[in-house]
């Protein structure tokens, strides 16, 4: 009976699955139409349309009524709309590498897996890739909850011309991992700097007279640990996955909602998408009170500051200049009435981008 109930409901998924790829095979055709009337309407064709995609996820999640999460449905269709595009056009994507780097895990959350990834030696070439045109886009992490910001992303964004045009959110796991198979041997730990400090109650309360060796990325560290008895690395998921090793301890991150941002970046403007931030770069004279007149133009015009960080100009001694983050579009009336008189009372000024909020 049983049997013959299983039988029953395994033919209604066979007929939903043949349903279901017909239905993407034909939306997949559509993608390609698009794109036909992208390269029809001449100038530089855009195919990745960073707002679209925010507003079709955030759609995907309004309508999702289960069993599966709104996370998991976005998820899917993030996977099919990757898919899509490369129909169009396959994007490269330049981020901090090598492979198995949280980098490369916010790249697939954001772009899906049908792009192609260009691991670069450090962040600095992230950008230039983008820059030179040689990658389409480029993802670099600019903070994390634990640690704060990341500066080299901060000054590197002070001198580019690239454009943000996006951003994501990653749950950090740090794990030890090694080829050994208990704690006991272990007389090495590699890690990038931002990791080691991540962990440090964690490593100080159960490693605590093992050497920690900085790397440049937890992927190098895992590699390094994979080539070396008593070589432990802490490293993602990804890492121990790529070099096959054992993980001896999982999230030891000593905040357990420990979370990276990272930024896309990209060469053109992206227009609204209903729900998007703003990032400026601006500074003020080093007076006192300055830094306040400056942003007053923002509570004006009612429009909500979500993040300041600052970091020195490199210029004068002492002199600042402050990353802003807003909430709204530049384009939007009240954005662009703030916009107006805080550039009037800045020494710099410079919008970094309008994007859409993370909505995976
Ligand atoms: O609407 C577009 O402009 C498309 O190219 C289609 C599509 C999609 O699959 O829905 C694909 C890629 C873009 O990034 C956004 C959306």
């Amino acid at each position: 009976m049983s049997e013959e109930r299983l039988q029953a409901i395994r033919e209604r998924i066979d007929a939903l699955d043949g349903q279901i790829q017909d239905l993407i095979a034909e939306r997949a055709a559509l993608a390609q139409e698009v794109a036909r009337v992208k390269l029809d309407a001449g100038e530089e064709a855009l195919f990745y349309r960073a707002e679209r995609e925010a507003q079709i996820l955030r759609r995907v999640k309004e309508r999702n009524n289960g069993p599966l999460s709104d996370e998991t449905m976005a998820r899917l269709f993030r996977e099919v709309m990757s898919a899509c595009l490369a129909l169009e056009q396959p994007m490269t994507i330049a981020f901090l590498g090598p492979e198995g780097t949280f980098s490369q895990e916010a790249v697939l959350k954001h772009f899906g897996h049908a792009i192609k990834g260009a691991p670069q030696a450090a962040i600095d070439e992230v950008f230039r890739e983008v820059e030179a045109g040689s990658a389409d886009y480029g993802v670099v992490p600019v903070e994390n909850s634990t640690e704060g910001a990341v500066n080299i992303t901060l000054d590197l964004l002070l001198r580019t011309s690239l454009k943000i045009c996006g951003e994501v959110e990653l749950r950090i796991h740090d794990h030890l991992m090694s080829r050994e198979r208990s704690l006991e041997g272990i007389r090495t730990i590699y890690s990038h700097a931002q990791s080691f400090a991540q962990c440090r109650e964690w490593l100080d309360s159960h490693l605590p007279n093992v050497r920690r060796v900085a790397v440049s990325s937890n992927s190098e560290a895992a590699r390094m640990a994979a080539a070396e008895n008593g070589a432990a690395a802490v490293a993602g998921a990804t890492a121990a996955e790529l070099f096959g090793l054992n993980r001896l301890a999982e999230n030891i991150e000593d905040i357990p909602d420990n979370t990276t941002r990272f930024l896309i970046l990209g060469r053109e403007d992206t227009p609204p998408s209903g729900e998007d931030k703003t990032s400026l770069l601006v500074s003020s004279r080093n007076e006192s009170g300055a830094l306040f007149q400056l942003l007053k133009p923002l509570a004006d015009n009612g429009v909500s500051m979500t993040r300041i960080e600052s970091r020195p100009s490199r210029q004068g001694m002492w002199e600042y200049v402050f990353f802003v983050d807003l909430e709204g579009h530049r384009e939007m009336p009240a954005v662009a009435s703030a916009l107006v008189e805080l550039e009037r009372n800045a020494s710099l000024f410079k919008v970094l981008g309008s994007f859409p909020k993370a909505a995976l």
